[in-house]
Order: C-alpha cells, then structure tokens, then sequence
C-alpha cells in the first residue's frame, strides 16, 4: 500500500519511517524512530529528490512508484551520498532506465564507490549556483560541504520557494501522519529530538553549518524539506534561530546541568547535594544525569542546551570513571565550546580525576573551568556544608 502524501500540488513526499531500528548510525538510541524523506517533484521533468535507507526500499519503491502514477521519471538528486538517504540509487537507475542522476562531482564519485551503476550516459554534474529547468520548477544547487559528508548540497527550488535541506534542519523521530512541523507540538514532543540530532550528527561542523545559513538567508524560503522529520511550512525563524545558536556553540539557556559519575553512590550524593543547594538558591529548571545510565548522546544535547555544567566524577585507577571520560572524549569531538565548568571528583585514597577532567576541559575552546574544585575524600561529611554551599554559590556567581 502507498504510503504518500502531498507537500504541494506538485510535491509529494515519498519517504518511509522506520519504527524498528533501534540505533541511528548504529550509534544514537532512537526510540521515537526515524523517518527517511525523499520527494518526487512532478512537472514535465519528474524529479526525485534523493532515495532513502536499505530498511525502507519497499514502501519507498512503492510509493516513487505511485507518484509517478506511470509517468516516467527524469532526475534523481542526489543531495547526500550517505547510505540512510542513497541505498535505493542503483535500484531506481534500474527502474528508471531514462532517470539521470544529478549531483556533484564528489556524488558522482561515491556513487562510483558505493555501487556498480555505469553513469557515464547519464549523469548530470552541478557545481555551486548551477540551475536545473524542470517545467515550472527550477532547482538551483548550493554546496553545502561538511553539512555533513563533503558532498552535501542543498537545492532551492525557487517558483515554490522551497529549500530541499539534505540532513540540515533534520530531526530524529518517525513520521505519525503528520507531515508539517505546524501539524505537531514541535517545542513539546520534537525539540530534544531534533537537538540531539543537530548537536551529536553535525555538532562537530559549527563553522560548515554557519556557512550554510548564511547562504539561506540570501534566500526567500517559505518552505524547508529535510531528510529526516518535519517538513518546515510556517515559523521557520524559530528552527533557523536554534540552528544558528547551536552552530555558534551559544547556550539556549542560562541553565545548570549536573552530569556525575558514582560507583558506590558517594558522588552521586554529593551531586544531589549541590542540586539541592543551586534549588534552594533559586536556580530554576536543574538538570541532573548519571552518565552511567544516560545515553551519551542525550548528555551532548543538554551540554549544548546549557550555559554552565559540573562534571562530578570518582577516581577510578587513577584515571577519570569510565562514563565521564567516554563523555569528555565526546564533547571534544563534537567541538563543544563556551561553557562555564565547575568541576568535583572523589577518591579513597589519591583523588586525581578532577586534574584529569580540567586538563581536557582546557584543551577544548573557550571552556571557562570555575576556580573552585571540590574533591571528596570517599564522602561529602555534614561538616563541609559551607564548602559545597561556596562550591554552589560560584556557579550561581558566574551565571
Ligand atoms: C576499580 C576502582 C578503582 C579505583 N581507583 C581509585 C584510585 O585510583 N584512586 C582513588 O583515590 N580512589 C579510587 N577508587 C575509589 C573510588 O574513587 C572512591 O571510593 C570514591 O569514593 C567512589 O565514589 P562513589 O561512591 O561515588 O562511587 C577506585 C574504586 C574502584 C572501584
């Protein structure tokens, strides 16, 4: 059964979600699934824009197939050669024996390496500001390299003002019949997806995706068709504005997130502790994680929510505890930035975690390490209440 539905009258999503994979990237926990977007633009050349993961083939073979409606099909674009949006290249050059593909240089060269398809007679190169005449519709490409993978482009189709966004402006979480981000509670159900996306997908390509925006706001777009989640139709600046603060590594909140790591507990309650005091200081909406049991990804994301951190976290031989060393690995991957760290440790007997964990704060950018170290020896005892009572006050001082 087709599973499709219309963007514009000429615009039909052809895209599928997928509700089983557990993992994206066989990586990042998704439990509100995922969808994989494709459009197919209907006018005297019929467009596909982009194809989706192996998981989907079926229902998007069959739904490409339902839009044509026994047309033929002219153009794929190919906008991202990652394997989630271009796994159905081969099978639709099979179907479509007179479909050219459209992409750039650096496309049609993954391609070539992904697949066995001779594309000499039917490729069509781009470069940055090329156009392409379908009918009515005109699809200009804009390069937009390390927007993920360095062949990303992006494509402005400019008699419906639309931007097809390659995986910008994407978001984790399948489909639910509603297509248009005015369709759902995007600020209720969707924006943690969505920052978790952006910050642990692109989170590294700050600078690439400034580019990106800056490119966009030359542009009269009403519309944004991503890759992966809603389709954009009103309020666009609140999505671009989010985008744009996560790229600069700016903070959305003045917002305290606690991320501890405990063996036993002791840390752990030392942590709750200080949470207790910044509350009774009246420091609103704190955050508290055990990065044990907190997906990586989800600490990222409120990492780059927040403007100040503390990292709370046991010597474990010698080093820093396993959950908060593979989180700082983490954050120094993704290039997090301009972050104001107060930072406690603990140890039975020699507590040198915290020198580890400001040593590697140091070495990412404009980390702000507060002055003030706490270090427990094994636990917080009651009679050094005013040294955790200053601990909090800094933090509450520097926000
Ligand atoms: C495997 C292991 C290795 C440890 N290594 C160290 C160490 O190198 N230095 C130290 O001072 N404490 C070390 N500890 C002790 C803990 O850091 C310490 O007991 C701390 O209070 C535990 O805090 P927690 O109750 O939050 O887990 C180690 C504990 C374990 C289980």
């Amino acid at each position: 059964m087709q599973c499709t539905r219309n963007v514009t009258d000429h615009i039909i999503w052809v895209g599928a979600n997928d509700r089983r994979v557990n993992l994206f990237e066989n990586l990042f926990p998704i439990p509100r699934g995922v969808s994989y977007n494709a459009y197919l633009i209907k006018d005297e050349k019929n467009t596909l824009m982009d194809t989706v993961d192996a998981s989907a083939s079926g229902q998007f073979i069959e739904n490409v197939a339902y839009a044509l409606n026994g047309e033929s099909l002219d153009y794929l674009v190919v906008q991202h050669m990652e394997p989630d949006h271009c796994a159905n290249i081969q099978r639709i050059l099979e179907l479509y024996p007179e479909a050219k593909v459209v992409g750039n240089a650096k496309t049609m060269q993954m391609i070539g390496q992904f697949f066995d398809v001779d594309l000499e007679d039917r490729k069509v190169v781009v470069k940055e500001g090329d156009t392409l005449e379908l009918g009515s519709h005109t699809l200009h490409f804009v390069m937009a390299p390390m927007v993920h993978w360095p062949e990303v482009m992006v494509s402005y189709e400019d008699s419906e003002k639309i931007l097809f966004s390659a995986d910008a402006f994407g978001t984790f979480g399948a489909l639910n019949g509603n297509l248009f981000n005015d369709d759902v509670d995007f600020e209720k159900d969707w924006i943690d997806d969505a920052r978790r996306y952006f910050t642990n997908i692109v989170g590294k390509y700050g600078m690439q995706v400034q580019a990106l925006l800056k490119k966009a706001a030359g542009l009269d777009i009403q519309m944004i068709c991503s890759l992966h989640g809603p389709v954009w139709r009103s309020n666009l600046n609140y999505f671009i504005e989010k985008h744009d603060k996560w790229s600069k590594y700016e903070p959305e909140e003045q917002a305290v997130a606690i991320i501890y790591g405990s063996i036993y507990g002791n840390t752990e309650q030392a942590a709750d502790a200080l949470a207790v005091k910044l509350g009774a200081k009246g420091v609103k909406n704190i955050a508290v994680y055990d990065a044990s049991k907190t997906d990586v990804s989800e600490m990222i994301a409120e990492i780059f929510r927040v403007s100040h951190l503390v990292i709370a976290c046991p010597t474990y031989n010698g080093g820093i505890y396993p959950p908060i060393e593979n989180l700082l690995a983490h954050m120094k991957a993704l290039a997090v930035q301009n972050r104001t760290v107060a930072v406690m440790d603990n140890g039975t007997w020699a507590a040198t975690a915290g020198k580890q964990i400001v040593k590697q704060l140091e070495e990412m950018k404009n980390m702000t390490v507060l002055d003030q170290k706490l270090s427990i020896k094994s636990t917080l005892k009651a009679d050094q209440e005013e040294i955790l009572d200053a601990f909090a006050q800094q933090i509450i001082d520097a926000m």
